[in-house]
C-alpha cells in the first residue's frame, strides 16, 4: 500500500491541564487515510470529533503525537508554515456553512483562492466549474441568503475544494440539513470527493450515511477504534 494521504500516530490532547476541569479527550489516537478513501468518524456528542479534526487540519496542535500530510511531518512547523500547509493541502466543511453573506456564491469559492496567490481570472473560473459540478452554477451570483441550505452547503464544499487540498475533513457537513436534503447533498459531497480523487474524513452522528462510507472508524475513550 502506498503511503497514507493522512497519518496521525499517538495523538494526546488534553483541554486545561492541572486545572479543576481538566479533561482528556484524545489518547494516542491512531489514524491513517489512503488517497481517494472516504472515511466515516462516528462517535457520541463530546467525544472528540472536532479535536481529532483539528488536529488533522493543523488548526490546532496536539499535546503529543505526530500529523503527517502527504508524507510529510506537520507537528514541528509555525504558525505561519502551519498556515501555509494548511491553506494548500486541507479543505474544511462544518455543520454551518459560514459563508460571508455579502458575497456572492462565486466569491466565496474564489477568496480563498486569491488567497492563495491565484490569479482572479483563473480563480473565477474554477469557482464556475466548481459550482457548476455540484449544481449551483446558475446561482453562481447569488448571496448566500437567497439560497437554500442544502444549496449554502453545496458551495461550501465548493469552497473547501477550492484551493485543490489533498484532504476534506469535514465535522458534520449535513448535520443541518433535513434528512430528505441531507441525503441528497451528502450523495453530491461523496461524488465531488470521488471525482476529485482526493481523501475525506467525515465526522458524523449520521449511521446511514457512515455506512455509505469507504470505512467507518468510531472513536473511543479518546483513541480511535474501526466501527
Ligand atoms: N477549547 C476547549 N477548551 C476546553 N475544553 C474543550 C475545548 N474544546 C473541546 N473541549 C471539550 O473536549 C471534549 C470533546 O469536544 P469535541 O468538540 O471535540 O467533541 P465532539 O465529539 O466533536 O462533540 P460534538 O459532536 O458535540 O461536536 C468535550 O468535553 C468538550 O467540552
Amino acid at each position: 500500500m502506498s503511503d497514507p494521504v493522512l497519518r496521525l500516530t499517538g495523538i494526546s490532547k488534553t483541554y486545561n491541564k492541572g486545572r479543576e476541569n481538566e479533561v482528556t479527550v484524545l489518547r494516542e489516537a491512531e489514524l491513517s487515510l489512503q488517497a481517494g478513501e472516504i472515511v466515516a468518524l462516528v462517535a457520541p456528542s463530546g467525544a472528540g470529533k472536532s479535536t481529532l479534526l483539528h488536529m488533522a487540519g493543523l488548526l490546532d496542535t496536539p499535546d503529543a503525537g505526530r500529523v503527517e500530510i502527504g508524507g510529510v511531518d506537520m507537528t514541528g512547523l509555525g504558525d505561519r508554515r502551519r498556515t501555509v500547509a494548511r491553506r494548500r493541502e486541507v479543505g474544511f466543511v462544518y455543520q454551518f456553512h459560514h459563508l460571508l453573506p455579502e458575497f456572492s456564491a462565486l466569491e466565496n469559492v474564489v477568496l480563498p483562492q486569491l488567497a492563495n496567490g491565484v490569479a482572479r481570472r483563473a480563480a473565477e473560473a474554477r469557482a464556475q466549474e466548481l459550482l457548476d459540478q455540484v449544481g449551483v452554477g446558475e446561482r453562481a451570483g447569488h448571496r448566500p441568503s437567497a439560497m437554500s441550505g442544502g444549496e449554502q452547503q453545496r458551495v461550501a464544499f465548493c469552497r473547501a475544494l477550492a484551493n485543490g487540498p489533498r484532504i476534506l475533513l469535514a465535522d458534520e457537513p449535513t448535520g443541518n440539513l433535513d434528512p430528505a436534503t441531507s441525503d441528497r447533498v451528502f450523495e453530491r459531497l461523496v461524488t465531488l470527493v470521488r471525482e476529485t480523487g482526493l481523501s475525506a474524513l467525515i465526522a458524523t452522528h449520521n449511521l446511514e450515511l457512515a455506512a455509505r462510507m469507504d470505512r467507518v472508524l468510531r472513536l473511543d475513550n479518546g483513541t480511535v477504534v474501526a466501527g
